[in-house]
């Protein structure tokens, strides 16, 4: 069992001739690894360069300015994320890996800003980089599109109508991150990861990641799979909002990153998280719940979970009045 490479020719509008067909492949991935490669996913493959490039601009700019542009200073966690400063497996040593955080450009006036809820609201940019928001709001949208119909196929997957998730699907919750690993020391120990393992927390992510290797995926039976880059394919996998919304039927599989193949260079690597509108129920979808498959997980809202989740990498504060069930 690996990772199956999905092609979305001809399933990438509601009603495409292939939907039905790549909807059986996403169920037979979601239900085993919860990972799979895309392939002929409508995304132009130099938009995809220029994103590295700026990803590579931004994670090289001088320490202290990115140390100005600190995730700290954002209460929605929003800038540049330091070498070590978090633990994706509370196990091992702190990771490897340092990142720029962004996310969607939202109004001022919009009811979730105002609220002040987890990815909705300002991004910080660097001055000296003046393509670097319209860059990443022009790579977010084209994300948005395609986590917009994955989330069509895998509604369908699951014998629901094509746009059972849209509604949940308004107003996302979406991050950008670009991630840069220092090549892995020669003298580590097997507690140094870049990642450590860990699962995605939100609905679907979709990752670029460069040609170097280093991402692996556990599957079912325990065994650690390399997630080996292929020309023009994104990896996506699922993330834990999924198993809560189709009652652990689907999987959000543990994966971790070492940067050991690169000879010595740095890895660069460019997740999109997706996750539905803050205020989205995730509870199991119908079909779900059966005799030999009891209710597994207590109803939230998909922002009860996602802090949830922030709370434990990073040590946060719980924000007065949210109650995040488990
Ligand atoms: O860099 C990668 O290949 C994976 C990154 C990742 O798993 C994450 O940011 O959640
Ligand atoms: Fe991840």
């Amino acid at each position: 069992m690996g990772i199956p490479v999905i092609d979305l020719a001809d399933a990438l509008a509601p009603g495409s001739r292939r939907s039905l067909a790549v909807a059986r492949q996403l169920r037979e991935a979601a239900t085993t690894s919860g990972f799979f490669y895309v392939r002929n996913h409508g995304v132009d493959p130099a938009m995809v360069a220029t994103q590295f490039a700026l990803a590579k601009a931004l994670l090289e700019l001088p320490a202290e300015r990115r140390a100005a542009l600190s995730m700290k200073h954002s209460p929605i966690m929003r800038g540049y994320e330091s070498l070590g400063e978090q633990t994706l497996d509370a196990e091992m040593k702190p990771d490897l890996k340092e990142s720029f955080y962004c996310g969607m450009d939202w109004p001022d006036d919009h009811p979730f800003v105002q609220a002040g809820y987890q990815t909705y609201g300002p991004s910080q940019w660097p001055e000296e980089l003046p393509q670097a928001r319209p860059t990443c709001q022009r790579y977010i949208a084209a994300m948005n599109r395609l986590s917009e119909r994955i989330m069509q196929l895998m509604a369908l997957s699951l014998d629901l109508p094509e746009h059972h998730f849209d509604a949940s699907c308004r107003d996302p919750m979406v991050t950008l991150r670009m991630i840069r690993y220092p090549a892995h020391p020669a003298d580590a120990d097997d507690r140094t990861f870049g990642a450590g393992a860990h699962t995605d927390w939100g609905a679907i992510t979709i990752l670029a990641q460069d040609a170097h290797g280093g991402l692996e995926v556990q599957m079912p039976d325990g065994q650690w799979v390399a997630a080996t880059p292929i020309e023009g394919c994104f990896v996506v996998n699922l993330g834990d909002m999924i198993p809560r919304w189709t009652n652990g039927l689907y999987h959000s599989n543990p994966h971790r990153v070492r940067n050991v193949f690169s000879g010595g260079a740095p890895r660069f690597s460019v997740p999109f998280f997706y996750e539905p509108n803050y205020l989205a129920r995730i509870e199991a979808v119908p079909g779900t719940v059966t005799a030999d498959r009891p209710s597994r997980f207590v109803a939230c809202t998909a922002g009860e979970h996602l802090r949830e989740m922030y709370e434990k990498t990073y040590g946060l504060q719980k924000a007065a009045g949210e109650t995040a069930s488990a």
